[in-house]
């Protein structure tokens, strides 16, 4: 059942009130993992509980408990539940997105002020820290739900939303929320399906409907010797040091084509079969969409299904960053006391973050006693989240194919998501219904780098796209 035409006019009609709406969001920097903007985390739940109460929604704030950040003991931002319709005559869907988004400085390298959207009318870009990860595409559902109050159009489904502001730092918290809420009687009890949309497409073209997710393991490795940081001149060549040991160590994880050199991690990846292999042939996708996202010619493989697999269907080790370690500009001639260095592990079917955390400690330890260094390693496991595969065949893939068709005139692409969303898996496991990414924005959208940006047409066509998804949904027979 196409969209009512009043809606979609409605939705033009607004752009601009709905532009307002994201840069009004940008601008409070709700960075989740960075304890000196926790107030912020806590105003923007604020912000979108308003704007989820303007549009008629009925919202209950549930607190999360605590977590330890930068050695502080400090509270977790609320994950907001919310409400509208109740007719059992029709589906409910279940909406999720989140309300943090990753740090950002100007001095990172951003062209302008991370937390002021700038709109760019030249390009049609909506250029701002979270405006395409995660802040547009949740105001598209409160955009959609602002039409049908406006318009007076009933809703054609029950929509629940869940909202949380700790996505970027493992959903602390959110797993044992869902466990409870799906009880019976619980808040989750009568969802017929799951909508995220928290990802993008894989090319500038294309729209895609996601069915899988890699998981994610993310280490902390400590090195610390000296009581205190170091003169070189008076002490370098007469100490173990640090960092040189933790470079060593990084060095070990991953060959700069990406092959992980952890042992056990690759037998743990889920055989290819040729049907599979197959459908990446499929995808309208080229070499030259990774290198136009990226902005440099420096992709691993020419051939599109293995940049394909290397980012859906594999594992992938990516090193971060290192605390502790001298990053500022000049010439400062320190030997760091103790540095700290990060990475990750993108995981996929049927590695666990159960299985790979041994693997990655023992692997560690194991090479840190090759180094015969007299300093100390620790390693923990700052989160973790399993990989996530959905069927795309299910109805609510049926409504979300014909949603995009209707918008954009064109066949999605079926996708599988390089990044994670942990609580998607949770979703899928304890409501025991079927999960769908719809993405709004696109691949070369920028998400967690620099110049983040959401283009015009994706955040208001990728509005509409959403509000037809629910049409779509409720012209499906319910069970
Ligand atoms: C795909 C989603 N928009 C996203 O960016 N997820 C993050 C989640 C995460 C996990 N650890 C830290 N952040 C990602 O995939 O990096
Ligand atoms: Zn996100
Ligand atoms: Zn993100």
């Amino acid at each position: 059942m196409p969209a009512p035409r009043q809606f979609l006019n409605y939705v033009d009609a607004n752009a601009n009130n709905f532009i307002k709406r994201l840069a009004d969001a940008v601008a409070i920097p709700s960075v989740s993992g960075d304890a000196s903007y926790r107030p912020d985390v806590f105003r923007m739940a604020e912000f979108l509980e308003k704007q989820l109460k303007s549009v008629g929604c009925e919202v209950r704030p549930v607190p999360l408990g605590k977590q330890v950040l930068d050695g502080q003991e400090i509270d977790l931002p609320p994950a907001l539940l919310a409400s509208i319709g109740n007719d059992p005559s029709k589906k409910t869907i279940l909406c999720y997105g989140h309300f943090d988004v990753q740090p950002a400085l100007k001095s990172d390298g951003w062209d302008t002020e991370p937390f002021t959207l700038l709109v760019d009318e030249k390009t049609g870009r909506l250029i701002g820290r979270g405006s395409t990860d995660d802040k547009g595409p949740v105001l598209g559902w409160v955009n959609v739900l602002q039409a049908h109050k406006e318009l007076g159009i009933p809703l054609p489904v029950n929509l629940k939303f869940c909202f949380e502001g700790m996505e970027e730092n493992g959903s602390e918290g959110l797993d044992g929320l869902i466990e409870k809420e799906a009880q019976k009687g619980g808040f989750f009890e009568g969802v017929d399906a799951v909508c995220i949309s928290d990802n993008y497409w894989l090319n500038t073209r294309t729209p895609c409907l996601t069915y899988g997710l890699r998981g994610i393991c993310y280490y902390k490795v400590t090195i610390s010797g000296p009581a205190r940081d170091l003169h070189s001149g008076a002490y370098g060549g007469t100490v173990y040091e640090p960092m040189t040991d933790l470079i060593q160590l990084f060095s070990k994880l991953v060959t700069p084509t990406g092959k992980i050199l952890i042992p056990g991690v690759n037998e743990l990846v889920a055989p290819l079969t040729d049907e599979e292999r197959e459908r990446y042939e499929k995808i309208d996708y080229g070499v030259e969409d990774i290198e136009e996202s990226v902005g440099a010619q420096i992709a691993i493989s020419e051939d599109k299904a293995e940049v394909l697999m290397a980012r859906m269907r594999y594992p992938s080790l990516s090193l971060h960053g290192i605390e502790g370690a001298f990053s500022a500009p000049g010439a400062k001639t320190v030997i760091p006391a103790k540095v700290s260095g990060k990475f990750s592990i993108r995981v996929v079917p049927n590695q666990t973050p159960e299985q790979l955390d041994p693997l990655v400690s023992r692997y560690l330890e194991f090479e840190f006693a090759k180094l015969l260094s007299k300093n100390k390693l620790s390693v923990e496991s700052l989160h973790g989240g399993k990989p996530w595969v959905a069927d795309p065949n299910h109805w609510n893939y049926v409504a979300a194919s014909r949603a995009t068709q209707a918008i954009y005139n064109l066949e999605p692409d079926l996708t599988r998501e390089g990044g994670s969303i942990p609580v998607t898996l949770t979703f899928a496991e304890q409501l025991g219904v079927n999960v769908l990414l719809l993405p709004m924005g696109r691949g070369d959208d920028g998400a967690h780098s620099t110049n983040e940006k959401l283009d015009r047409s994706n955040y208001i066509e990728g509005t509409k796209l959403l509000g037809t998804y629910l049409y779509e949904v409720g012209a499906i027979q319910k069970d």
